[in-house]
Formats: C-alpha cells, structure tokens, sequence
C-alpha cells in the first residue's frame, strides 16, 4: 500500500466521504458512518485527521479490527502529517481555565465528595462531564437519590465508650476495612487517560473492593492483571477483590463466552445489571449529541437514526461482533427470570442481582437463588421517577423483611458521605456502592484522588461511628435512625387497593 499524504487525507472531512488517520494509518469510515454507536458526529469531528489520541479516550485500539473490510486505505506519509487537519482539543469548563492557569486545587482541599465534583468540573472536557453528570429524563430519579438521604436522621447514644472503632465489614465472604466499595462505571477512558486500571490502582492501594463494568474501556482481562499486579506491590496488605458487573448480550453464544472470560479471569462474583433493558433517555447526552450533529452539518434526521440504532440494541448488528466484549448496542431487552437458571449453571461464584427497584422482586430474587441485591436506579441514570435505593429497603423491611437476613442486600445511589453508608447499615444493607464521586476523584486527580476519596467517606464514617455511640457496625439496629418522614412517603398496597374501590 501507498503512503497515503496528508493533504489528501485532509480532504475528505465530510460525511460524503470521511478519512481518520488512527496510529499512523488512515481508514475510510464514510460506511462506518451510521453505524458507530458513538454517533456518526464523533466520527465527522475528525473527518481528514489524526483521531488517535480522542479514539483512545473510548476504546481499546483492537477496536480498528471492527471496521468493515476495505476500510484501511494505506498508512500515512509521516511526512505530511502537518498537513492534516487539526483538531480543537477537547476543552474543559469554563472553557480552558483550570488546566492552564494551574488553578486545580489541591487534593488535600478536596473535604467531602461535593468537592471532587467541582474539582472533575474544571478540568474534565466538557462531553466527558455530561457523560458522568447527565440523568434520565427531568433528572427527578437523581434528585430523589440526593435528597433521600437527607430525609433519614439519627438517633444517637452518648457516654459509650467509642475511642476505638471497627469499620470492617464482608462482602461474600471478602473482608475489607470498608462497608462500601467503588460502583461499575463504564467508559472512564473519558475521564482519565488510565481510564479502569488507575480506578484499580487507587482501589488496591486503599484496599476497598471494585465492581468492575461490562462497559469499560479496558478489557476484564487488562483490569484484572493490573489488580494483581498492584496487590503484588503491596505484598499482601491489600484485601481487594474484584467483582464484574455483567450487561448479558443477546446472543447467548456471546453470553457464555464473555462470563467465561471473567471466571477464568478471577472475578469473585457477578453483578447482573437488571435496570437497563434499554438505555434512559439521557437528557443531556442527547443535547450534546444533537449539538456536535449540527456542528458538522448532519441534520436531525441524521442524528436521529444514529442514536435510535444504538439505543435499540439487538437491530445493530454491528455491536455483537465486538471481540466479546458487549457493548452499549448489546443490551438485552429480552431477559427474564429464567434466564438465572442457565446463569447460575455456568456461573459458580454469587450473583447479585443490580438494579432491584421494588419489595416484590426483591423476593423473587431471593427465591431464584441470587446471593445478594443491590437495590439501585444506575445513579439515576434508568428510568424517569424511579425509587430511590432507601425507598426500596425501606419497602423491603416492610414487606419481605425475611430478604434481609438471607441474602446479601447492596444499595447504591447519591452516597455522598460515610454517614450516609452508617443510615444504610442501620437500615439493614450489608454494603454501599458509591459512584460519581470516585469518577471524579479519578477525572480531577488520578489514583491520588481515588485514594483520598476513601479517606473521606471512611473518616466521616468513622467521626459518624463515634457519635452515633458505637464501636463496631455489627451494632448498627434500625432503631439508630429516624426514618418516618421517608417511610410516610412509601407505596402502600391497601392504601392503593381502596383507593381503586
Ligand atoms: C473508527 C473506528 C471506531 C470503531 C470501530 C468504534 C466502535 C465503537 C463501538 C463498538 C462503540 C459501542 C460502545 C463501546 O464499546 O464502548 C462505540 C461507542 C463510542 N465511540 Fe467509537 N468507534 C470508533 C471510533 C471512535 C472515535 C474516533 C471516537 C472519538 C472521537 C469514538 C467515540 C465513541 C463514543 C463517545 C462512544 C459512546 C460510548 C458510550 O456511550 O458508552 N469512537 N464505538
Ligand atoms: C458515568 C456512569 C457510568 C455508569 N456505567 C454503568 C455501567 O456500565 N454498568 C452499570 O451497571 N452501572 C453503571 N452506572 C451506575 C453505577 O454503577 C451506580 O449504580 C450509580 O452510579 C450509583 O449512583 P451514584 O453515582 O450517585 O453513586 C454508571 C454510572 C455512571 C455515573
């Protein structure tokens, strides 16, 4: 093949016919076009130059292989690569600041969760902050997440004698100094260029345990060698382990293979997403997305039928040949509790069930065999006015209490203090997963703010402890808290019944 020069390639920036140059060689991704579950509009974006460097924000560089046959035209004549067109670099908000003027505040001043938010703020480019911040619809799932916590009060006693605590806590048997652990969060190559394995590192070096997301820029593989490669370093004082959040693809060929793939890698457990049979409506996703459409010249129609081919999952039949590994496009609208039986035969280890929203099926799963629930709504990310976690484990104490003594019960959403995981504790929750803020302890300061992220839930889990008056969180009872203003707002079946009479 030719070398391919610059000043042609830079030629063909339009969706009639769109060149990117990825690692030195140049692709043909007009056909492409329609089919990135990305949106065509990432693509235009880069339309006649270098795209490396964005191309490895999202994906893996094996990527490439997915590409129709054809695609490569031929590598560049590293001669002419000033002649490319050159792209804006993705800029932060407020535009620019921070980065430059070195105005990111020191890790140290980052106090509590709120701070890591502001902190990602100034530096994250501005899609990548859309990505992590956006919700479903209103936003109304996220707020009730936020505020629910704060609806909850305790009910403290003094003179206990509390100069020594324990804040040990077991999940599956996998003990750690922590009641909660670091949620599955897909795509963090938008947050920061080490994307999972710096999210591992920070985990490894504090030694709280990681669910790790089906939607990761690295593999499960890449993850779990750094994980190891981490405990090595810190020669055994690390109790880490690794879960794998799983997004079950339609084929069921790919399903087994990709659950495979994570036992043999040593994963401790499998969290089955269950809220996401189709993805949100994610409002501010779509914004933009219209917004970088227009920016290039695609009409709505164009961008429409972009989003609409990825969000539908099993029509694109591009998504399933993805090396394994599911992608946005695979999300399975079809699964059914039946679908655990053929599950629990090739998986061994515990499954968790990730996304339960109400008492009913909180018993069902319990009845299916799964070891443990993780009452969740995805951050708020899921379905328009959904309940939040404590709403659900509230619901569960009062219709199917037997649920919390004979399986593992998980809340995740809106935990944004280590007083928060103390409320949930009390309430019967066997951990806590918090997301968004060690995404953007990651985005803003790398490993270093993954590790202060711990240090502030466990110091104010801690300080929480001590002025609840115990020692120990096999002493959180329910009655530690004041829960009557949520439990007010809680679905009653009789209310409902007379209500239809
Ligand atoms: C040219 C070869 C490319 C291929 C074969 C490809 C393939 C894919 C696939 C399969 C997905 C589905 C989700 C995933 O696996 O994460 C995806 C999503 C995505 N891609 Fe690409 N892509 C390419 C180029 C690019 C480039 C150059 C960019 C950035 C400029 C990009 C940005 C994205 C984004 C932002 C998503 C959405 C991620 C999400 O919502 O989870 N892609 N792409
Ligand atoms: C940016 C982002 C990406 C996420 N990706 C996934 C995912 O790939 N799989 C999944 O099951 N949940 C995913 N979630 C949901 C989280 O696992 C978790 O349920 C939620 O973030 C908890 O809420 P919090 O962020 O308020 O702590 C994601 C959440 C965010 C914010």
């Amino acid at each position: 093949m030719a070398n391919m020069d610059g000043a042609e390639v830079a030629k063909h920036n339009s969706k009639e016919s769109c060149w990117i140059v990825l690692e030195s060689n140049v692709y043909d991704v007009t056909s492409f076009l329609s089919k990135h579950p990305g949106g065509a509009a990432m693509l235009l974006k880069q339309a006649g130059s270098d795209a490396t460097n964005e191309f490895k924000k999202y994906h893996p560089l094996d990527y490439v292989n997915h590409l129709p046959s054809g695609s490569l035209l031929g590598p560049m004549d590293p001669n002419t690569l000033s002649k490319l067109n050159v792209q804006d670099e993705e800029r932060s908000t407020p535009p620019g600041s921070a980065k430059e003027e070195n105005k990111l505040p020191h890790v140290s001043l980052c106090v509590s969760c709120p701070d890591f938010e502001a902190a990602a703020k100034l530096v994250l480019p501005h899609k990548s902050y859309v990505y992590a911040s956006g919700s479903a619809n209103t936003a109304l799932s996220l707020r009730g997440n936020l505020d629910d916590w704060s609806r909850i009060t305790f009910r403290p006693r003094v003179m206990r004698n509390v100069g020594h605590v324990d804040t040990k806590r077991s999940i599956f048997g996998h003990s750690s100094q922590y009641p909660f652990y670091i949620s599955p969060m897909g795509t963090l190559g938008a947050i920061h260029p080490g994307a999972e394995l710096e999210m591992v590192k920070g985990a490894v070096r504090k030694g709280t345990h990681m669910v790790v997301s089906t939607a990761s820029t690295k593999s499960s593989e890449q993850i779990m060698t750094t994980c190891l490669s981490e405990l090595e370093k810190m020669g055994g004082r690390s109790p880490t382990q690794l879960f794998y959040q799983y997004y079950m693809p339609v084929d069921r060929k790919k399903a087994l293979n990709l659950m495979h793939v994570v036992k043999k890698a040593g994963y401790k457990g499998l969290w089955i997403t269950v809220d996401t049979p189709v993805l949100g409506k994610r409002t501010a996703d779509r914004i933009l997305q219209a917004e970088e459409a227009l920016a290039v010249g695609l009409s709505d129609d164009d961008s429409a039928e972009t989003t609409a081919e990825w969000e539908t999952g099993d029509e694109n039949t591009f998504a399933p040949s993805m090396g394994g590994r599911p992608v946005s496009g695979q999300l399975s609208p079809h699964t059914t509790w039946e679908d655990l039986l053929w599950i629990r035969k090739e998986w061994p280890g515990p499954i968790v069930l990730k996304g339960i929203q109400c008492a009913e099926d909180a018993k069902l799963a319990m009845e299916h065999g799964c070891d443990g629930i993780l009452l969740s709504n995805h951050g708020g990310r899921q379905l328009h006015s959904a309940p939040s976690s404590l709403m659900t484990l509230l619901e569960i104490r009062t219709y199917c209490p037997e649920v919390l003594g004979k399986i593992e019960v998980f809340l995740d959403g809106g935990l944004r203090d280590g007083n928060d995981v103390l409320k949930a504790l009390c309430l019967g929750a066997t951990a806590v997963g918090v997301g968004r803020p060690f995404l953007y302890a990651l985005g803003a300061y790398g490993v270093k703010g993954v590790e202060r992220c711990v240090d502030v839930l466990l110091d104010e889990l801690v300080t929480g402890m001590r002025l609840l008056g115990i020692t120990s969180l096999d002493q959180c009872r329910p009655e530690m808290v004041n829960a009557s203003r949520l439990l007010n707002d809680m679905y009653r079946p009789d209310t409902w019944a007379k209500s239809r009479l």
